[in-house]
């Protein structure tokens, strides 16, 4: 039998991996989603056809699995309810809350539990995402099995050994799709002053990255050497790669990526304290 399932929140996230399990095949009536209020719920409930609660504890009592989807923010308050329905049945809690540590989640949640975090990112939302995993000692292998089969619903995943890790994650994939969108703005701001209706440009942009990760991903080449195969010598794509190299691309993503996992990092302090 499918493990019971219960999702605490029911928004972008939550309804993302649902639905992904359900394309997979995950059975309907083994998944549970929770918001305070009705409104949240219905639209989740007739989209995905899935049972929905509007009291946590009480979704949790039968639940193999919990999955926090809610704003970190509010974390703290939704566990410490959730203390008693949880010690009593200790199910395996899967976090996809950014910056909160597994060890923060147990204690808040009773402690003595199996605890894997998730950082995931928007790409999900469009089943293409890509999730770093942390198990703590507490999770057993066929745990680990069933939390890859959730996150696998709607892209890849990835486990780390150190939960220190999930920062360098951050930095490679949970922030990581707004590198590509702000690609994607420069990009079509260049191309229309290059003379190209704005919408021509950002299609094509999109277009491009989209061809590119599927060529990088169906290649067995690593991709300097597919950059190399696009650039003739003397020819347009080297001029134009040597501008990049020269201009400091890689330096600046590395900057920018250190700031990330820094910044995780504190977050990580920030909501631990809390
Ligand atoms: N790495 C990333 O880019 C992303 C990370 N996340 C993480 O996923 C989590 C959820 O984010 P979203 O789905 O975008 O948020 P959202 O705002 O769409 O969904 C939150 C849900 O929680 C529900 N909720 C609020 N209070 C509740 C309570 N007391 N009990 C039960 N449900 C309650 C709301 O009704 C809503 O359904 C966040 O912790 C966020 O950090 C989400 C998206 C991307
Ligand atoms: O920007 C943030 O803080 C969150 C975490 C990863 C993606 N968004």
């Amino acid at each position: 039998m499918a493990s019971q399932v219960t999702f605490i929140g029911a928004g972008n996230m939550a309804s993302a991996i649902i639905g992904g399990m359900i394309d997979s095949g995950y059975p309907r009536d083994a998944i549970t989603a929770t918001a305070p209020h009705e409104e949240a719920l219905t639209p989740v409930r007739e989209r995905l056809g899935i049972q929905t609660s509007t009291d946590n504890a009480r979704a949790v009592a039968s639940a193999d699995v919990v999955v926090l989807a809610v704003k970190p923010q509010i974390m703290r308050e939704v566990c410490e309810k959730l203390r008693d329905a949880v010690q009593a049945r200790k199910p395996l809690i899967i976090s996809v809350a950014a910056g909160l540590p597994a060890e923060t989640l147990d204690a808040w949640l009773g402690g003595e539990l199996a605890v894997v975090r998730c950082m995931p990112n928007t790409p999900s939302l469009v089943g293409a995402g890509a999730a770093g995993l942390y198990a703590n000692a507490r999770v057993s292998d066929d745990q680990r099995g069933l939390a890859t089969e959730l996150l696998e619903a709607v892209g890849l995943v990835e486990w780390v050994e150190e939960e220190a890790l999930l920062e360098a994650v951050t930095a490679v994939s949970g922030s990581a799709p707004a590198y590509f969108f702000l690609m994607f703005e420069a990009m079509e701001e260049a191309g229309t002053k290059l003379g190209l209706p704005a919408d021509t440009a950002r299609r094509l942009a999109m277009q491009t990255a989209f061809g590119a990760a599927r060529m990088a991903m169906d290649s067995d080449k690593a991709p300097g050497e597919l950059k190399r195969n696009v650039m003739s010598p003397g020819g347009t794509t080297e001029r134009a790669i040597e501008h990049l190299e020269d201009a400091g691309l890689r330096r600046i993503m590395a900057e920018a990526m250190t700031a990330c996992a820094e910044r995780a990092r504190e977050m990580a302090e920030e909501l631990g304290k809390r």
